[in-house]
């Protein structure tokens, strides 16, 4: 492990977790979903499940923090072939990038056409509400303004490019797709679409830092989703993210409002089944608007 001088893994590191995982299931998953803070309960709409636990992946990282359950979950949604992680990985529980996103290559190589991220966001938008589901349409990499971005590194080309374009990174049809579902279900009231900022964490922002990326252009902040997403692009996957408003960023010094986990969790509980209903409907409706999936 570790064979890349930049402490990434090799293209052949990741095509040796593929195979593994290839040789213990019949499963061959065309859309990989990755679960955010207090979403993992979104696994639970696959049927015949085959369960990995991150332990005993080879080469997988494990995940710390609570609300990620560190499983990685094969299953069917109304017949077509998904894999989701139970749980993610964060720049804040100290691993680098290159390790944090290594299961998004290990979903190219089992052959994953479109990856569904979905996490846990502080809304920074005034007219943002607790429960909202804000359909990412693109991101702001802050660490990126820093040099720390997934791609940092010698280049595989067998992954993708050396400089790849994220003008299109939140692919539009499937916005549209998500929009569309949204409103059928009637989710009309807290369906809604904006930028999302990452910050490496754990602490959360300051309301200074609040105000600053809502003047940038942000109108949701969290700690994850834009490397995989990146990762995801690099190696032409499509990409559809979605994020929970589970908390108000605090922007007013007259505020007792206090940014905290439990509210984290508790906002993804109270949501679950709508989100389940509009990630699955997604999930299932994606070969019916176009042909990649
Ligand atoms: O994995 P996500 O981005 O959903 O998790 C968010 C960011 C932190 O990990 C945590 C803060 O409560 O939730
Ligand atoms: N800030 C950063 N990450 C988060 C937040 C927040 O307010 N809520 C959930 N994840």
């Amino acid at each position: 492990m570790f064979s890349e001088p930049n402490g990434g893994y090799s293209y052949e590191d990741c095509k040796a977790t593929a195979d593994w995982l290839l040789s213990q299931t019949d499963i061959r998953p065309l859309v990989g979903i990755v679960c955010g803070s207090g979403l993992g309960g979104l696994a639970n709409m696959l049927k015949d499940q085959v369960v990995f636990n991150y332990k005993d992946i080879p080469n997988f990282p494990q995940s710390t923090v609570h609300g990620h359950a560190g499983r990685l979950v094969f299953g069917t949604l109304k017949g077509r072939p998904c894999i989701c992680m139970q749980g993610r990985f964060h720049i804040y529980e100290g691993y680098p990038l290159q390790k944090i996103t290594l299961p998004i290559r290990i979903f190219k190589l089992l052959g994953v056409k479109t990856v569904v991220l979905t996490n846990a966001a502080g809304g920074l938008n005034q007219d943002y509400k607790v429960g909202d589901v804000m359909i990412i349409k693109d991101h702001i990499n802050m660490p990126g303004f820093a040099g720390n971005n997934p791609l940092v590194g010698p280049n595989d080309e067998r992954f993708g490019v050396r400089f790849p374009c994220m003008s299109d990174a939140y692919d539009r049809e499937l916005q549209q797709l998500a929009m569309d579902v949204g409103l059928e279900l009637g989710y009309g009231d807290f369906l809604k679409e904006g930028v999302y900022c990452v910050l490496g964490g754990p602490s959360f922002e300051t309301i200074a830092e609040c105000r600053m990326l809502h003047r940038m252009g942000a109108d949701a902040v969290g700690m994850s989703t834009v490397h995989e997403a990146i990762t995801a692009r690099h190696c032409g996957m499509r990409v559809f993210a979605l994020s929970l408003i589970t908390n108000q960023a605090v922007m007013d010094y007259e505020s007792k409002e206090k940014a905290n986990h439990e509210e984290v969790l508790q906002t993804g509980k109270d949501r679950a089944m709508q989100l389940e209903q509009l990630v699955s409907t997604i999930v299932t409706r994606i070969e019916h608007s176009n042909n990649y999936a």
